[in-house]
């Protein structure tokens, strides 16, 4: 984990000296007006209709590499189809899509995650009975792609991994339950380590918080954005809280009608009058 260039400070330093830093962080700064930081992420004229229904219109942003960015807005406003299309889960997609500076439009997910974009994805049915460490290896093995050459020794790497990680999303001491028998907000925290077991350049969160208390919201969101700063990594999230918005983005994009209707930092975002009459003001 972490090995990539754009490695923030926090993530160079041993285990003990990074958890103190990022302690002493939150709320996380914003970057300074007029920080130009190199896009990982490149969306031009991107537009989804379902059938005759037009759900994205024309969206175009840059996502610089390493910002925590939030997508907000009312329900039905796309940001989930946005989601879905730069994960590659949609058909029909118009647009371009750059990443890493690689034109990815219309690359399928399984290409797209070997690029480096990852998101999450709610535990199936299927493993719900299983426990959180055998979850937690599945992802290993599946982003390893060992399936067959499980040895010993390869076993015991695997689960020292898998303990790690849960360790990171704080998990280890649940480790021997059954994933069926976790609060929501420890799922989510699974689902989260899950995804970076893929070591994701770019993650995708889509309502990561739904359904938990404020308490559980907060407190999934600062693990997230933790972990995310540590190991150089970007984040787009999908959030309704705008507490959490406020607190957890750097910078946050407003959709409305398939469309964008603002973006900025999440003070310009709160003082946009626009933002306010058609959203945060409560009137949708
Ligand atoms: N598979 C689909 N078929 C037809 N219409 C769809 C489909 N998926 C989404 N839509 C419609 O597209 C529009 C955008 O949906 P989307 O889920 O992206 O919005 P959203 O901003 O994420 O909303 P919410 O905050 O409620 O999740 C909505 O009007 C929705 O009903």
């Amino acid at each position: 984990m972490g090995t990539g260039a754009g490695l923030r400070a926090a993530g160079d330093l041993p285990d003990d000296a990074a958890r103190l830093c990022r302690a002493a962080a939150p709320p996380w700064p914003e970057p300074e007006r007029g920080q130009v930081m190199q896009a990982i992420l490149s969306a031009r004229h991107i537009r989804k209709s379902y059938g005759a229904f037009v759900a994205l219109r024309d969206i175009s942003l840059d996502i610089p590499r390493g910002e925590r960015h939030a997508l907000i807005g009312p329900n039905g406003a796309g940001k989930s189809t946005f989601i879905a299309c730069v994960a590659g889960q949609l058909s029909g997609v118009e647009g371009q899509m750059l990443f890493k500076d690689e034109n990815v439009t219309a690359l399928p997910p399984a290409a797209l995650a070997r690029r480096g974009i990852g998101r999450t994805f709610q535990i199936s049915r299927a493993f719900l009975q299983m426990t959180v460490l055998e979850n937690m290896m599945a992802a290993h093995v599946i982003a390893s792609g060992q399936w067959a050459s499980l040895s010993r020794r390869i076993y015991a790497e695997r689960s020292g991994q898998a303990c790690a990680m849960l360790e990171t999303v704080g998990l280890a001491d649940r480790a021997r339950d059954r994933v069926a028998d976790l609060s929501l907000g420890d799922r989510k925290r699974l689902e989260f380590g899950m995804a970076l077991v893929g070591e994701p350049d770019l993650l995708l969160l889509d309502e990561p918080t739904a359904g938990m208390s404020i308490k559980e919201r907060h407190a999934l969101m600062e693990m997230v954005a933790a972990r995310v700063d540590a190991e150089g990594r970007t984040l787009i999230f999908v959030e309704h809280d705008i507490d959490v918005v406020m607190k957890i983005a750097q910078r946050v994009t407003v959709m409305v009608r398939g469309a964008v209707l603002a973006a900025g930092t999440p003070s310009e975002i709160k003082a946009n009058d626009e933002v306010q009459a058609v959203y945060l003001g409560g009137g949708h």
